[in-house]
């Protein structure tokens, strides 16, 4: 059993914290949001997860896992402390250091005995030689003070499952001990870990954040290709996907990434490679396409609807996936705001995500029943694959809707079965049914 402290209670604090303490291990996880520490105290989750609410209270009532705002108490009760606050972009792409600046800073002052300190947020490559200078020469001399990054890979809605049976687990240390009682600390996990130095391990994370993001920007271009061949990007990337080299995952074709690491940690890289020098011209592609990937799904909207002055278009799904709340940077939000402008009135529905989207999108009729959303409407617009849209019945929502219009965003159905039930149905990549016209 090893004493731990998890500074931030965000997404991944939070995951991470509540699973060490299900491993066995005592966790106090402490946060500066008194309000957030208050609600977790009560064993009230702010963020939707699926599972993270059992697991909480189990490992709470269990005394495994306690919540502080007070960072000191966290520090000075730990042995080893993880780090996982937030590091955002900067509008120029530079990582805002200003969250982890102030841990370490903490931490100094607070740190009686000697800690393991590592490294879960996104942070750029010589973050961790840097802070363990800093902790040198700001703890009391006699504490040792080892630094070890251990980047996170878990996503939003699964994160769980990726925290109990990761792909891999990277640990990247100089020093040795302090390497081998993180790996320890792993070890029940069954997975490949693998031992780093600490600047692999940091670029790790952004190689495989900018990779994954690259897939997804890929197949969004071949998308573009067949709608002007006639081709079907559904059926070229299970083509793709089934040599074994390229792997079938990451190549759904849609309205492009968003959430709250791929396009922070893309900008964040690009901006790390021309801090030495480097033009890294895949991943500005990579962006540029994601980018422009929202301005083109929202002239298909309009080529499929025609002049949206007036017009009520119900988008369906705004958190940036399926299975999370999470509204950082969703194209949805992107996609409503270009439709306003356009004068559309906007209907919106997210099984989850409304409560804290009605600040973001004061102008927008917000629903939490997918029917009431679409009544009326001159297009159905899809923006998140969740289920709970997958399985609505379509037949009840041809006879709601103003006009038999679909413009999906994540081709979450068949052309061909939406044509039946008496749509147009407009998607991404795909021979458009009904229309029998190539809209691009
Ligand atoms: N969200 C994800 O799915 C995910 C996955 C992998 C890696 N990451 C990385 O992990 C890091 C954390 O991400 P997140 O989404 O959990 O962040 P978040 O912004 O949701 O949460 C950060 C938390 O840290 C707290 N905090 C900030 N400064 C503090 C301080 N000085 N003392 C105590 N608490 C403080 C904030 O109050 C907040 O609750 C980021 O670097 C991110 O890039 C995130
Ligand atoms: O084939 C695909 C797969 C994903 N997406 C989009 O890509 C974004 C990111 O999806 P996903 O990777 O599932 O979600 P995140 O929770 O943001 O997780 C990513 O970002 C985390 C933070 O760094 C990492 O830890 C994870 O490994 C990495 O997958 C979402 O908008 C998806 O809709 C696509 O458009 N097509």
């Amino acid at each position: 059993m090893q004493r731990i402290a998890v500074i931030g209670t965000g997404y991944v604090g939070l995951v991470s914290g509540t699973c060490f303490a299900e491993m066995g291990h005592q966790v106090i996880c402490a946060d500066r949001d008194e309000g957030k520490i208050a609600r977790l105290q009560q064993g009230d989750i702010p963020i939707y997860e699926p599972g993270l609410k059992e697991l909480v209270m189990s490992n709470l009532l269990a005394n495994r896992l306690s919540f502080t705002s007070q960072i000191s108490d966290a520090i000075v009760l730990s042995d080893i402390i993880f780090i996982a606050v937030g590091t955002p972009t900067e509008d120029n792409g530079d990582v805002d250091m200003t969250q982890v600046n102030s841990v370490i800073a903490s931490i100094a002052a607070y740190s009686t005995t000697s800690k393991i300190i590592v490294m879960k947020s996104t942070v750029p490559v010589g973050t961790g030689r840097w802070v363990e200078e800093q902790l040198k020469s700001l703890a009391a001399a006699h504490l040792d003070m080892h630094v070890v990054s251990n980047p996170e890979f878990l996503r939003e809605g699964s994160a769980i499952e990726d925290t109990f049976h990761p792909d891999r687990v990277v640990i990247g240390a100089d020093h040795l001990e302090a390497g081998a009682r993180i790996a320890a600390l792993h070890a029940p996990l069954r997975t490949e870990l693998l031992l780093t130095d600490r600047e692999s391990a940091e670029l790790i994370k952004y190689a495989s954040n900018a990779f994954l993001a690259a897939k997804i920007s890929f197949i969004n271009e071949m998308a573009h290709v067949c709608e002007k061949v006639g081709a079907n990007v559904g059926l070229v990337a299970k083509g793709m996907g089934l040599d074994r080299r390229i792997g079938p995952h990451f190549l759904n074709a849609g309205i492009g990434y968003g959430g709250s690491c791929f396009p922070k940690d893309t900008k964040a890289q690009l901006k790390l490679a021309q801090n030495v020098d480097y033009d890294f011209k895949i991943l500005r592609s990579v962006i540029e396409v994601n980018h422009l990937q929202r301005e083109r799904f929202v002239h298909k909207i309009e080529r499929a609807v025609g002049n949206l002055t007036g017009k009520r278009i119900a988008v369906m799904g705004l958190a940036f996936k399926p299975n999370t709340d999470d509204l950082r940077d969703a194209p949805a939000l992107d996609i409503i705001a270009a439709l306003k402008e356009r004068g559309a009135i906007v209907n919106a529905y997210d099984p989850v995500s409304t409560g804290h989207a009605a600040r973001l999108l004061p102008e927008v009729n917000l629903f939490t029943d997918p029917y009431l959303t679409l009544h009326e409407a001159d297009a159905v617009v899809i923006t998140t694959e969740w289920d709970d849209i997958r399985r609505m019945n379509w037949r009840l929502v041809r006879s709601l809707v103003k006009e038999p219009l679909i413009v999906d965003g994540r081709n979450m159905f068949e052309p061909e079965e939406m044509s039946r039930l008496g749509f147009t149905y407009v998607s991404i990549g795909r021979k458009t049914a009904m229309l029998d016209m190539v809209i691009s």
